[in-house]
C-alpha cells in the first residue's frame, strides 16, 4: 500500500470556544494546528487543511485547503469527504485524519493504524482508546479511510448520515487500540485550552 496522505479538520464552528477557528489559538510557541502539522506531517506523504470559509486565514500554513463539498456544516465525515476526494485527485489510496483542535496526539497515529488494517480490502480504521464503560471509546475524527469508498461516503451524506462509527461500522471497519486515556485529549473549550497550556 502506498503511504497515506494526511488530512487536518479544521471546518466546524467551534461553538463551545465562541466561534473562530481552534486551530489559529496560540499553544506555547505556537498554534494548536502547529502542533497538528507537526505531528502529522513525517507520518504520511503530504498533508492538506480541511476548512470551510475564507481560505486566506491559513495561507501562512502553505498547506492546500479543502472546502466541504457537502452544504451547511455536516460535521467530519464531511471533511473526509473532502480529504478522499483531494486524494482521488493526487492518485492516491488512502488518507489519515487528525482533528486540528488535538495537538498531543500519539507520534505513531499511522503505523498503528495501518498495522491494524492488515487483510482489509478497503481499509477502514478508527483510532480508540481504553474506557471505563465502554471498554474502548473510538475517536472519529482519527482514522484510515479508503479513497474507494468515496462515493459510497458521499451517497451516505446526501442521504442524511452524520454518525462517524455508524458509516465505518456498515464497512465493519477496524479500530486501532491506543494505550493512554489522553491520547486524543482534544481542545473544545477555554478551561480545555489552559490544560493544554499546562501540557506543554
Ligand atoms: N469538515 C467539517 N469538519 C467538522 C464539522 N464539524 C466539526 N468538524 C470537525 O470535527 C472535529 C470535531 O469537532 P467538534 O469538536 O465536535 O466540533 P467543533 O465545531 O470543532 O466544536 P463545537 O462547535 O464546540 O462542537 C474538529 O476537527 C472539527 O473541525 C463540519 O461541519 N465539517
Amino acid at each position: 500500500m502506498k503511504q497515506p496522505l494526511g488530512v487536518i479538520l479544521a471546518g466546524g464552528q467551534a461553538t463551545r470556544m465562541g466561534g473562530g477557528d481552534k486551530g489559529l489559538l496560540q499553544l506555547g510557541v505556537q498554534s494548536v494546528l502547529g502542533h497538528v502539522i507537526e505531528r502529522l506531517t513525517p507520518q504520511v506523504d503530504r498533508v492538506a487543511l480541511n476548512a470551510n470559509g475564507d481560505a486566506a486565514r491559513f495561507a501562512g500554513l502553505k498547506l492546500p485547503v479543502l472546502p466541504d463539498s457537502i452544504d451547511g456544516f455536516a460535521g467530519p465525515l464531511a471533511g473526509v469527504l473532502a480529504g478522499l476526494d483531494w486524494a482521488a485527485e493526487q492518485g492516491a489510496d488512502t488518507i489519515v485524519t487528525a482533528a486540528a483542535d488535538t495537538p498531543f496526539f500519539p507520534g505513531d497515529l499511522v503505523p498503528q493504524l495501518l498495522l491494524a488494517s492488515e487483510g482489509m480490502t478497503h481499509p477502514l480504521v478508527l483510532a480508540a482508546t481504553p474506557d471505563a464503560k465502554r471498554g474502548t471509546a473510538r475517536h472519529p475524527t482519527f482514522g484510515l479511510w479508503p479513497v474507494a469508498l468515496r462515493d459510497d461516503l458521499r451517497a451516505a451524506l446526501q442521504g442524511g448520515l452524520r454518525k462517524v462509527v455508524m458509516w465505518t461500522q456498515t464497512h465493519e471497519g477496524r479500530e486501532a487500540l491506543f494505550p493512554h486515556e489522553d491520547a486524543f485529549f482534544n481542545i473544545n473549550t477555554p478551561q480545555d485550552l489552559a490544560r493544554a497550556q499546562e501540557m506543554i
